[in-house]
């Protein structure tokens, strides 16, 4: 894309990155990775023992094949099993409300949050959680809220083998550890999408892995 091109939702993506960052920036539960080229922030024991636990079991409910975009599962890019969890159940509800709290972005923003699971063998090839914005995807994106700024994700159990989250341009790995929140800008400090956020989930080798994600847009999402 030519530099002068326009970037979508950029006014947006640089609003909420500067929010988010000065609330963490003030949080001092939220841990900054030592990076320049990306803003992620972990925070340990966000969700309690019995909350992962109560997740990993409605995970297993709603688990199926994950999907992408612009791939389908049988390309072996994302091989983890997947699926959204009800946003109108008490529990779950105040778990987004958590998150939204913490990250400071308004809930209507927030997509549903996606519970994921991985076996033995199964991860998700390095992407960008942002939109490629030349993709036939993004016409229907831009009217579901548009581009992503934020990403919460959080580890549910510890994982025998394998399963770390890779940021792979930025070589950092970071272990699954159960209530561990990580949290990352998709987008650099003046709203471009960032392409240093390119992360992977690296293939389970033993046990298995349960997190949930939720992505936030720059619009209300849907
Ligand atoms: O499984 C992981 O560690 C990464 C998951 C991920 O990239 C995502 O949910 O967007
Ligand atoms: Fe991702």
């Amino acid at each position: 894309m030519a530099k002068t091109a326009t970037i979508p939702d950029r006014d947006a993506l640089k609003r909420v990155g500067a929010a988010v960052r000065a609330r963490l920036e003030d949080d001092p539960k939220a841990y900054k990775i030592p990076t320049e080229e990306a803003e992620i922030y972990a925070i340990g024991g966000f969700l309690t023992a019995p909350e992962c636990t109560r997740l990993v079991t409605m995970i297993d409910v709603v688990a199926k094949p994950s999907e992408l975009y612009d791939q389908a599962y049988s390309t072996g890019f994302r091989t983890s099993f997947s699926g959204n969890l009800d946003p109108h159940d008490p529990f779950v509800a105040g778990i987004s409300r958590r998150i939204d709290d913490f990250l400071g972005i308004k809930a209507e923003c927030g997509e549903a949050i996606q519970g994921q699971r991985y076996l033995p063998g199964q991860e998700f090839k390095a992407h960008n959680d942002w939109f490629y914005t030349d993709q036939e995807y993004w016409k229907m994106e831009r009217k579901n809220g548009g581009q992503r700024s934020w990403t919460a994700m959080i580890f549910l159990n510890a994982v025998e083998k394998g399963g770390s989250t890779h940021f792979t341009t930025l070589q950092m790995n970071i272990a699954p550890q159960p209530g561990v929140l990580l949290a990352w800008n998709n987008a650099d400090p003046s709203g471009v999408p960032n392409e240093k956020t390119l992360h992977a989930g690296t293939p389970v080798e033993e046990g298995t892995k349960y997190i949930i994600t939720k992505w936030y847009r720059t619009r209300k999402w849907g």
